[in-house]
């Protein structure tokens, strides 16, 4: 028995002797699934292969980068973050090593694991059984899960604190238990939001967007974006880190606002006339 991994998405289903037939998440019109169908592999081929590696990069004081290189499925990053002793992975990535362990183990392990939504799922359950840590998932995506037990803690309502600093907000949007996490003793005490792309950092770095498909390219309704801005106003952070390693660095929520008030005034025709 293999527990096959997506190669597009790189989520992990539960032991099985043949890979699935279709891949659930990819086959969602916010993903999608390539031209030449799905393709599988699992984590213990990954790691004989040696072909990948994980790169942990210090962001800032108490915050790490993780990343597989090459990039393998999405290509997300995840990050560690550290308040006051109590760590917090946010967003995960498939590959996991030995090397990989002994690092964060260095930097005091993983007491929690909290997710911005499905695309990102990869093998989560690999990493809180490895570490020992609790799986927070917004019950609103409990039925995305592809590996659930133990180690998944579903969290209801608009809100669930892990730590002094850091407490998961659900905004919705691009899927329906959509969480951002904000740290409010990053940035030096003037506050942090990870995002994954549930708020995306544009190629214009003082803007923001929002989408329910991102390959699909399909927006989110103008009210939804609205309540997502008003969600977020009184929360202060002044930077954004997304899942690309896209970052606002400054004035991060007055990027959020004003990015939402162009986004709506887009869908309603009235930013451009072409
Ligand atoms: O800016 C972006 C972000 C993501 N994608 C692609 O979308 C899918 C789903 O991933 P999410 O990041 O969870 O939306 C994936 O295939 C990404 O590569 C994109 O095209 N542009």
């Amino acid at each position: 028995m293999e527990k096959y991994v997506c190669k597009t998405c790189g989520v992990q289903y539960p032991p099985a002797a043949e890979p699935p037939e279709s891949c659930f998440i990819c086959s969602d019109e916010r993903q999608h699934v390539p031209a030449g169908g799905p393709a599988w592999t699992t984590l213990e081929a990954m790691r004989e292969e040696g072909t990948y590696r994980n790169a942990l990069t210090r962001e800032e004081a108490g915050l790490y980068g993780i990343v597989t290189q090459p990039s393998f499925g999405i290509g997300q990053t995840a990050y560690l973050v550290c308040d006051n002793g109590f760590n917090t992975l946010w967003d995960c990535i498939t590959y996991l090593d030995a090397e990989t362990i002994t690092a964060i183990e260095r930097l005091g392990g993983i007491q929690a694991i909290a997710m911005s939504h499905p695309h990102y799922y990869s093998t989560q359950a690999e990493w809180a059984e490895t570490f020992g840590a609790v799986l927070h998932i917004h019950e609103d995506d409990r039925a995305w899960v592809a590996r659930p037990g133990e180690h998944v803690r579903f969290w209801s309502g608009e809100t669930c604190r892990l730590s002094d600093g850091v407490t998961l907000h659900r905004l919705g949007g691009h899927f329906r238990g959509a969480a951002v996490l904000h740290w409010s003793e990053g940035a030096e005490g003037a506050g942090v939001m990870l995002s994954g792309d549930v708020i995306q950092v544009v190629a214009d770095r003082r803007w923001v967007s929002f989408m329910y498909s991102y390959p699909n390219l399909i927006p989110l309704p103008g009210s939804t974006v609205a309540r997502i801005a008003e969600q977020v106003r009184p929360l202060p952070f002044e930077r954004l880190y997304n899942a690309f390693h896209r970052v606002v660095r400054a004035d991060a929520n007055a990027a959020v606002q004003r990015s939402a008030q162009r986004y709506i005034q887009a869908l309603q025709g009235e930013l451009f006339d072409t």
